[in-house]
């Protein structure tokens, strides 16, 4: 099949990609100029793991092409994917103007028939939406399809390789028949495909996401709860997941959720239940849960210094979001070492991934380190705030010789207790407690 992604972000380079191996022909369009010249000379503008391999790979094969022509794009296509930004406005509420841009984009280029696949996160009605809008430009015939994407970043490429399912809202049975056909090499290995309208297509995402960052506050609460009466969160939650109906996944506490997705969701569907008068009291107490979490290891550390931070070096490990990523969209790093600047301490990180992405945005108010080790140089203290698989094993002993004092503040409960302790760490984790027998 001729496909087009509008929009080659995490989202629509991803999708475009393995749209491209499984044997359809690609053509991915972007406003961003230098973006678009990059891949076309094979840079790829993410890191996701086992992207560049596949994204080269169908360079080569002629199936994937990359333009800032949406017209050139749309005349050779029947499917066109919308993978366009909808970050928060200032109320929180869903920014519809890229989707509703280039559905006006569409309406304005159109020659014949077009299945148009909304695959932004976007709120209950916006189907509707776009299909006025295109319909205000032109009598040409199409659908508007909701099929909401469930990636996760630093998996996007498994993720959409091998889906969990596959959601289409649309009322028009043509449309449902296009999508069938071109998602028929996911249903031939079993991954089911889930039809419905599109009003319930597009609330399904804001209430899985919104749902995940629930259950992961809930989880962060306990966690706290379990260090005023002694009780370890690894144990509780061991013994909570081995119970099929809440499972092991997505119980893990740490110095809170963040990405591009869990808390912009989170806001926009609060700000859709306050427009049709409903409030959603579960979601609001999950977002201000969420940012003291953030946190939460700040006044800990002061603590531990005997009330300043003042001039004290706080050695950061990992500035990405998320393991696996270089997106640093609401980090909780970020948060992190805005508080600690604020309090007069410096602060030297280390993520060799995310580096680039922080630089733009802190400048010289931070210094990078290049390894792990090297940040530790004269710290004070060690905060780590993503969970980096390098950081699981650390040499213990060499992080003794560098830094000035043997503390670590660990937001992501990195390693087991037993193991700061045999090094004479001073260790402050998440919600767990040393049982010694
Ligand atoms: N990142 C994720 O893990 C993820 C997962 C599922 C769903 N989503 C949703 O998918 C959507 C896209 O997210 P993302 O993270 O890929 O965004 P992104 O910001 O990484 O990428 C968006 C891309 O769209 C381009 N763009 C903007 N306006 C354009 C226009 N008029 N024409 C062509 N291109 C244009 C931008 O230049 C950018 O390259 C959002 O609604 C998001 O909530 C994201
Ligand atoms: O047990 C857990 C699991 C995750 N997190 C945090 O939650 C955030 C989000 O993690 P994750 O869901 O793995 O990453 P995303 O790439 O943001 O993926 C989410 O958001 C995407 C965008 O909508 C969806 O497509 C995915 O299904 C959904 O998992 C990160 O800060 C994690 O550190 C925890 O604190 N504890």
């Amino acid at each position: 099949m001729n496909i087009t992604i509008v929009g080659t972000g995490y989202v629509g380079l991803v999708t475009g990609t393995t749209l491209a191996e499984i044997g359809n022909s690609v053509f991915c369009v972007d406003i961003d100029e230098k973006k678009v010249e990059g891949m076309k000379n094979g840079v790829v503008p993410i890191y996701e793991p086992g992207l560049e391999e596949m994204f080269h790979r169908n360079i080569q094969a002629n199936r994937i092409f990359f333009t800032t022509d949406l017209k050139e794009a749309l005349d050779k296509s029947e499917v066109i994917f919308l993978a366009l930004p909808t970050p928060p406005g200032e109320d929180g509420s869903a920014d519809l103007s890229y989707v509703l841009k280039v559905a006006n984009d569409i309406g304005d280029t159109m020659k014949d028939y077009k299945v148009i696949v909304n695959k932004s996160t976007v709120p209950v009605g916006t189907a509707d939406r776009v299909r006025q809008t295109i319909a205000s430009k032109t009598d040409v015939p199409f659908d508007v399809v909701s099929n909401p994407e469930f990636l996760r970043e630093g998996f996007a490429v498994e993720d959409c390789m091998n889906p969990s399912r596959v959601i289409i809202g649309s009322s028009s049975e043509k449309a449902r028949n296009i999508m069938a056909k071109l998602y028929q090499p996911f249903t031939n290995i079993g991954v089911p495909i889930i039809n419905m309208d599109e009003r319930s297509s597009e609330l399904t995402k804001y209430a899985a996401n919104s749902f995940l960052a629930v259950k992961i506050t809930f989880m962060n609460e306990i966690a706290n709860f379990c260090e005023k009466v002694g009780a370890d969160v690894d144990l509780v939650r061991l013994g909570m997941g081995s119970d099929d109906r809440i499972g092991h996944r997505f119980l893990f506490p740490g110095i809170g959720y963040g990405g591009s997705c869990f808390p912009k969701d989170v806001k926009a569907l609060l700000n859709s239940g306050k427009q049709e008068g409903y409030d959603f009291q579960l979601l609001e107490a999950t977002e201000s849960i969420n940012k003291t979490q953030k946190v939460i290891l700040v006044p800990e550390l002061e603590n531990y210094f005997g009330g300043s931070l003042q001039g004290k070096k706080i050695a950061v490990w990992g500035l990405a979001f998320k393991a696996n990523t270089d997106d640093i969209r609401e980090a909780s790093s970020l948060d992190n070492i805005k508080l600690l600047l604020e309090k007069g301490a410096q602060v030297v990180a280390y993520d060799n991934i995310a580096e680039e992405n922080v630089k733009k945005i802190l400048g010289d108010k931070i210094t990078f380190a290049k390894d792990m080790y090297s940040a530790l140089d004269n710290a004070d203290a060690l905060l780590i705030a993503t969970e980096w698989p390098e950081f699981k094993n650390p040499n213990f002993e060499l992080m003794a010789e560098k830094m000035n004092n043997k503390a670590i503040f660990d937001g992501r409960n990195m390693f087991p207790l037993e193991l700061a302790e045999q090094n004479k760490f001073f260790y402050k984790s998440i919600g767990r407690k040393l049982i010694t027998q």
